[in-house]
């Protein structure tokens, strides 16, 4: 797999404050990213950099080798090969389904944008609606007439800003992986913005946290949520609780409940004092355990219970544990810490 996007060191202000700041990611052919981050981090103003709607500050950005935009020049917009879907859709009112697919097709012979218009409403699944209007289609179908008009152009790269905001939790879910599957089929790179964690790994092969227009960390999900970074990204990335600990031998951490071993960042000496970050799936509910914790939260998830536990020191940690383990509040329970990976950060 070959780079399709270098986005190189870029910094952008708007007037005198700077919004993004010396930023860089790289997405590989037909690989889709997601920005995911808090509101006014500058997610969408990467997404103006990379459309062409910003001029740089500093930096580069590169598409398939070419030089897109720098300091000194930028390629105009329209001429970059990136199309794009906003939050509120930005269909034509006026048009039909499938004149607004066929709407950026005017270059094209009109059967050859006839049936580009046909393998776009099959591809999205809305060939009965090619004769609708916007106004007479639901939030979920809005959104995919405007995935098929963006990438009707077959762009090279496809930017949605907060593509699915506006719909309700199930359709987002739903569409988020729809749309995962067409860009995949139609072998089309993305970029996808949003502040909605579960879409972003639902969608994303990479995922960038971003805080104060900074990339904290650019990786796939897994190591997202494994292997955080910072204190930052461990803290707002899934949920967990960071309990202090000792290094206890190169490999090694002492936590309050027992000594644990395994793959440990490089860069801590043994005495340190640390933080460690404890998932809800790192504690596991065991009878049989002579470790034991208190049970002082619940919330009942169909398929599990999500348990607050206070350890003897009155130290909390969270525990997700299958739901026909239904125990009351108050009432001490067995736990066994299973640790694949040490995620630890220095007590500062
Ligand atoms: N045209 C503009 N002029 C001046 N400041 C702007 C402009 N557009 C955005 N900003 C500011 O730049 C910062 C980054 O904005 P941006 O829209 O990129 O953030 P975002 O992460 O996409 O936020 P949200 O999730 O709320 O959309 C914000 O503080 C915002 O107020």
């Amino acid at each position: 797999m070959s780079a399709l996007l270098e986005f190189s060191a870029v910094s952008h202000a708007y007037g005198a404050r700077r919004v993004i700041d010396s930023m860089s990611f790289s997405l590989q052919d037909g690989e889709i990213g997601c920005l995911l981050g808090g509101s006014g981090c500058g997610k969408t103003t990467v997404l103006r950099c990379i459309a062409g709607f910003e001029t740089l500050g500093e930096g580069e950005i590169r598409l398939s080798g070419r030089v897109l935009a720098d300091a000194a020049m930028a390629v105009p917009a329209h001429q970059r090969e990136i199309g794009m879907v906003f939050q509120d859709y930005a269909l034509f009112p006026h048009l039909t389904v499938e004149d607004n697919i066929g709407f950026g097709l005017s270059a094209l012979a009109r059967s050859e944008r006839k049936s580009r218009v046909a393998a776009m409403l099959a591809l999205v699944g809305l060939v009965s609606y090619a004769k609708n209007y916007p106004h007479e289609l639901s939030g979920g179908q809005q959104q995919r007439v405007a995935l098929a008009r963006a990438l009707a152009t077959r762009p090279r790269l496809l930017l949605l800003d907060e593509p699915f905001s506006n719909l309700d939790v199930d359709l987002r879910e739903r569409l988020s992986r729809e749309v995962r599957d067409i860009l995949k089929h139609e072998g089309v790179s993305a970029i996808l913005v949003t502040h909605d964690q579960h879409e972003a790994f639902a969608v994303a092969d990479k995922v960038g946290v971003m805080q104060g227009g900074a990339l904290l960390q650019w990786a796939t999900p897994y190591q997202l949520y494994h292997e955080p970074v910072s204190r930052y990204v461990a803290n707002f990335i899934g949920q967990g609780v960071l309990v202090p600990g000792k290094v206890s031998g190169p490999r090694c951490l002492t936590l309050e409940v027992g000594e644990f071993c395994g793959l440990l960042p490089l860069g801590f000496a043994g005495g340190d004092t640390v933080d460690v970050l404890l998932r809800p799936d790192d504690v596991v509910h065991d009878d049989a355990s002579e470790q034991t914790a208190v049970v002082v939260d619940k919330v009942f998830r169909g398929a599990d219970f999500h348990y607050t536990l206070a350890l003897p020191s009155g130290q909390h940690v969270l525990a997700q544990v299958g739901s026909h383990h239904n125990h009351a509040i108050g009432e001490s329970i067995g736990i066994r810490l299973e640790l694949d990976h040490l995620i630890a950060f220095k007590r500062e």
